[in-house]
């Protein structure tokens, strides 16, 4: 990682030396017993930890506008307390700029730059913190997806139905569910087999897709069973709705690997969203839809 940022190591490198040519051009080294060393080991320790702070940074940081100024702002207060470290082996004329003065400067302007960067690492972290957040939902609904049909499965229409309810109760906007079952479905996996009951409902997942509108939401809620939320539908809609998705239903001719024309009807389940009801939106969809069941078997019986 450390390879990325070799200019600006450079430059610091470049920056150092010329504050020692500098310093030494103007000064002149001190002799042993000049030396304060109790200043030394604390001035020396603090560019020190600056210049492992710095190495630490660019070895875990990718190259870019927040690395620069963490770079910028450590190197500024690396430059500026290693010339101070130097004042203590050489000896500055009286009134000699770099005499405090140099490092008085840097260290405010290393610590102004470095807060800003620390700024936008933390804006930067928030960032990550979101598309992390994004990532897991969207594998969290992958793991909610239908592998037979690519749809929702129930427990994605249930946390979606939540989801949809409390948006559309909080704009006073009526919800429906319709729920919508093949009939004898049964019966086609017992003649034809499991792959062809397989291949017949991947495709009719695809038809009631095609008939329905952009809005609404169609996820496969069991076997042969699929649920559809209408966000902003009133009863009424919703049951013009149901009508022409089993009629599609109906019309839809399934050509098996053999050649032969299956046609299948379904029941539905139509329920608008009543919040005074002491039953739910699917509990009583359910229950028109196996009362839609119930009448269908009387009829053929009859
Ligand atoms: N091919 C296939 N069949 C499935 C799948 N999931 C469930 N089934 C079958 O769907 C059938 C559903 O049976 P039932 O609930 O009795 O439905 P039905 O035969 O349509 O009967 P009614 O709904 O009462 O008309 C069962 O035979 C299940 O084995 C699947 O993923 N693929």
């Amino acid at each position: 990682m450390i390879k990325l940022h070799k200019w600006k190591l450079l430059l610091i490198a470049v920056a150092t030396n010329f504050t020692i040519l500098l310093t030494l051009a103007l000064g002149e080294i001190k002799v042993w017993g000049e030396i304060d060393w109790f200043d030394i080991v604390g001035e020396g320790g603090v560019s020190l930890l600056a210049a492992l702070w710095l190495v630490f940074t660019l070895n875990s940081r990718p190259a870019g506008n927040v690395t620069n100024l963490l770079c910028l702002g450590l190197g500024f207060i690396f430059v500026g307390t290693f010339q101070d470290l130097l004042d203590e082996v050489i000896a500055l004329p009286e009134g000699s700029f770099l005499r405090g003065g140099l490092e008085s400067t840097l260290m405010p302007i290393g610590l102004l730059v470095l807060t800003f960067g620390l700024y936008h690492w933390h804006k930067e972290q928030l960032c990550f913190v979101e598309q992390r957040r994004r990532r897991e939902q969207d594998i969290r609904e992958y793991r909610w997806q239908d592998q037979l049909t690519d749809l929702g499965d129930a427990r994605f229409l249930n946390q979606q139905l939540d989801q949809l309810l409390r948006q559309c109760r909080a704009a006073r906007q009526p919800l429906a569910l319709i729920l919508l079952d093949l009939d004898q479905f049964n019966a086609t996996n017992r003649a034809f087999g499991h792959k062809e009951g397989d291949r017949l409902l991947r495709e009719l997942s695809e038809l009631l897709i095609l008939n329905l509108r952009r809005c609404d939401l169609l996820c496969r809620y069991a076997g042969d069973r699929f649920a559809i939320v209408l966000p902003n539908t009133p009863e009424l809609l919703a049951n013009e709705l149901a009508g022409q998705l089993t009629r599609a239903v109906s019309s839809f001719a399934y050509k098996t690997n053999s050649g032969e024309t299956i046609y299948h009807s379904a029941s539905v389940g139509v329920a608008a969203d009543n919040p005074d009801a002491n039953k739910t939106v699917t509990e009583i969809a359910t229950a028109r839809l196996l009362a839609a069941k119930d009448r269908k078997k009387m009829e053929s019986a009859a």
